[in-house]
């Protein structure tokens, strides 16, 4: 659809792929967007930041040095930040959109081949002061945050724990002689580590410490902390702080470590929403549920799964789009190469990821609609809610970044040696989402959270008691015995909510085998953790079947024929994928038979071939721009080969005929003189 500006030649494959296709692909993009409206607005906007002059680097950005790099990214934060604060809010800004639009996020990719050093500031900094303060408190500090005065991170994790946040080991003392908090890092292991942006950028940041007051320990609580001095932006008395060092990703990041020597703090920089330090040092707790500090990365978690699901689209449109113009090999002697998605096996490759991509924008937007229930229950004092929102959260958190990155990783792969070199970006955009994997809550960790909410819902089903809407399959599943298998999408839903209620089950028999053996309740746990994390695994994937079958013909219900069968293709497509995958677990739980996973696989691959005459316009669909997908490979033109040949050429080693390094060492080596 985007041809952007100053198009040249299309590549002859690409242009009769986009001339063959069955649907009107702006229909497909107006479904993604939420709505044509939507589309043009976040069109609009890219028109008016995506400019040649914000955008252009002389030299590519991975071959710069780390300060440079780290360098250039501030510089561009800057003017993105500018261009957001002048420009943007013409447009209404984020409101514009809706909340679940993530137009500004999309266009900051044309900015940052990896990631400002400004994300944490606006993703956790800003929302936790919405999140964690008093009102009084939110007025201090919003205004100053969102004219960037202050600018902050969300430093939890230290060098010793990140996972066990009860563990962490920095303290936040009252003094009452002074109405302030003694902050310190009694060892090496409470130093802050990894905050994004602490390394240079901040001058502020919420640390989260254990709180000590009157003798006691309360736990761990946020405070908001001056680091940096505003006018020299050197580090203030008794704080050490500084970078972490080189990364797998995230290297414009400046991810840091931070100590603090007895340094002091306000009373009132204590986020006092959950609870509260009076002046004479008493504790006050607001918090009746006990979590609500841990808001905020809740609120990640829900945010990471569209980010994931955006940055699979970009993987899959640099993949496709690649493997139409690509020609390799030949099927029959003799004729002429074909375009390398005519290999069933890249299609089987390339497929699922358009259709993960879609299956996890759609439980996304799933996601934080019901989000958005729970803070309204919340708001009116209902926490309720709540232990079933950080199950599903927790889980499609973990799921979705792990499918997302090893699917990146995969359309990197299909793209052969050029997928390995960074101006495909493709490994730039795995280095981005495996690390996603990791924070805010590691994929084992999350989904025993997960785990641990199943485990009660199946005993709650057992008394008889009415289970919440997520897990209330396990009531219908609740006898023992294999569920029927019916081939259709409705059906294949069903086997696998099957399929997750008979490993819960096999969990919570194991368990109570090991108890009976004397083992106590936390050991019987652990031995069967690895069954634990597999069920958690199976309910977040019935889930996500779930959603985005029903979300798909709930949207499509007014669009095209060709739209409603396409996208009818992809979910049936990731169904049976998912099928195919989990046979074992098929065959142990549900009635499949031999003849039934035959005619799965048939139909699988049926459905690729199907898919297939509309692949490139489905990743066109996706409407990511060239500047967004930054990517030799992924262009919209197709002209690969003279991309790559152009990125090439600026490397700085082509500076110069002969490098300094041939008469410094080569030579003499050559010569015998070394
Ligand atoms: C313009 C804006 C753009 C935004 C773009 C967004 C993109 C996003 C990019 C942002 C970049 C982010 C960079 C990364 C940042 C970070 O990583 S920050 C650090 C994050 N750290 C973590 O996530 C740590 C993970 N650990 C935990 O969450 C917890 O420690 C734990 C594992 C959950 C355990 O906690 P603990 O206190 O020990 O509890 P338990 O004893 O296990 O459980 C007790 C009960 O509490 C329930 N519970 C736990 N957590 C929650 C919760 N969050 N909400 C509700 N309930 C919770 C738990 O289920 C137990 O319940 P019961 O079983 O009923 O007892
Ligand atoms: C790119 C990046 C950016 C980050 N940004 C920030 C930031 O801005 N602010 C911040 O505060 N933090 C940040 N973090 C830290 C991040 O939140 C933690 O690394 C993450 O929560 C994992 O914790 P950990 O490192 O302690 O891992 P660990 O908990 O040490 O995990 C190591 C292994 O132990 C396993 N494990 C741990 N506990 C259990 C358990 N109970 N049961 C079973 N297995 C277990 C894990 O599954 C994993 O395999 C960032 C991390 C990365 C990679």
């Amino acid at each position: 659809m985007s041809d952007n500006k100053g198009v040249r030649r299309v590549n002859e494959d690409l242009a009769r792929e986009r001339a063959n296709c069955s649907f009107d692909v702006r229909e497909i993009t107006f479904l993604l967007d939420g709505g044509e409206n939507n589309t043009i607005t976040r069109k609009k906007i890219e028109d008016f930041t995506l400019t040649d002059e914000l955008l252009s680097d002389k030299v590519p950005d991975e071959c710069l040095s780390p300060k440079e790099k780290y360098e250039n990214a501030v510089r561009k934060s800057c003017l993105f930040g500018k261009l957001v604060k002048d420009k943007l809010l013409e447009f209404g800004g984020l409101e514009t959109f809706g909340p679940n639009s993530f137009v500004l996020r999309r266009i900051a990719d044309a900015f940052f081949k990896e990631i400002s050093p400004l994300l944490l500031h606006l993703g956790m900094f800003v929302p936790t002061i919405l999140g964690q303060c008093t009102a009084e408190q939110q007025s201090e500090w919003l205004p100053r945050a969102l004219s960037m005065q202050v600018i902050g991170t969300y430093a939890q994790t230290e060098l010793g724990h990140g996972t066990f946040i009860r563990g962490l080991e920095t303290t936040a003392t009252y003094d009452p002689e002074t109405e302030e908090f003694v902050l310190h890092s009694p060892t090496l292991s409470s130093f802050k580590w990894w905050a994004g942006g602490l390394g240079k950028t901040v001058n502020h940041c919420i640390v989260v410490a254990q709180l000590h007051t009157k003798g006691q320990c309360h736990g761990t609580h946020p405070f908001i902390v001056q680091i940096r001095d505003l006018e020299t932006h050197q580090p203030l008395p008794g704080i050490k702080v500084g970078e972490i060092g080189p990364k797998l990703g995230f290297n414009t990041a400046d991810n840091g470590f931070l100590g603090f020597d007895k340094y002091r703090i306000p009373r009132m920089n204590m986020m006092m929403k959950n609870a509260q330090i009076l002046k004479d040092g008493t504790y006050v707790k607001l918090d009746r549920h006990g979590k609500m500090t841990y808001g905020t990365m809740v609120f990640i978690r829900v945010m990471v799964v569209n980010e994931v699901a955006f940055n699979l689209a970009k993987a899959a449109t640099i993949a496709v789009r690649y493997s139409a113009v690509r020609r390799q090999s030949e099927k029959k002697p003799g004729e002429p190469e074909p375009q390398i998605l005519d290999y069933v096996t890249q299609q089987h490759k390339l497929f699922i990821c358009i259709a993960t991509a879609h299956a996890l924008q759609l439980t996304s937007d799933w996601l934080w609609r019901t989000f958005s229930g729970v803070v309204t229950d919340i708001k009116h004092g209902k926490t309720d809610s709540l232990p079933e929102f950080h199950a599903l959260s927790s889980c499609l958190k973990a799921i979705s970044t792990s499918d997302a990155a090893l699917l990146i990783e995969q359309c990197r792969h299909s793209c052969g040696g050029h997928g390995y070199m960074m101006s495909s970006n493709l490994p730039l955009i795995y280095s981005f989402v495996t690390a996603t994997r990791t924070y805010e809550g590691d994929y084992t960790v999350l989904l025993l959270q997960t785990a641990r909410f199943l485990i009660k819902a199946w005993e709650q089903a057992e008394a008889g008691k009415p289970l919440t809407p997520t897990v209330s399959y396990l009531t219908k599943y609740f006898k023992d015995g294999r569920v029927p298998w019916d081939s259709t999408s409705e059906g294949i839903v069903n086997a696998a909510y099957g399929v997750a209620a008979g490993k819960i089950s096999a969990c919570v028999k194991s368990i109570r085998n090991r108890v009976k053996t004397g083992l106590s309740y936390e050991d019987a746990w652990d031995l069967t953790t690895v069954q634990l994390v597999a069920a958690a695994e199976a309910h977040c994937r019935a889930v996500i079947c779930d959603v985005y079958r029903s979300e798909a013909v709930r949207l499509t219900e007014k669009s095209s024929p060709n739209v409603r069968a396409v996208m009818r293709q992809l979910t049936t497509l990731y169904l049976h994928y998912w099928a195919l995958e989990r046979i074992g677990d098929l065959l142990r739980y549900s009635a499949v038979s031999e003849e039934d996973v035959v005619a799965l696989q048939q139909k699988y691959e049926e459905l690729l071939a199907l898919i297939r005459p509309d692949a490139v316009g489905l990743v066109d669909a996706f409407d990511i721009r060239d500047e967004i997908l930054n990517s030799t490979l992924g262009a919209y033109d197709g002209r690969v080969y003279e991309r790559l040949m152009e990125e090439a050429l600026k490397s700085p080693l082509n500076a110069e005929p002969v490098n300094r390094s041939f008469h410094m060492y080569l030579k003499p080596l050559m010569q015998g003189k070394l």
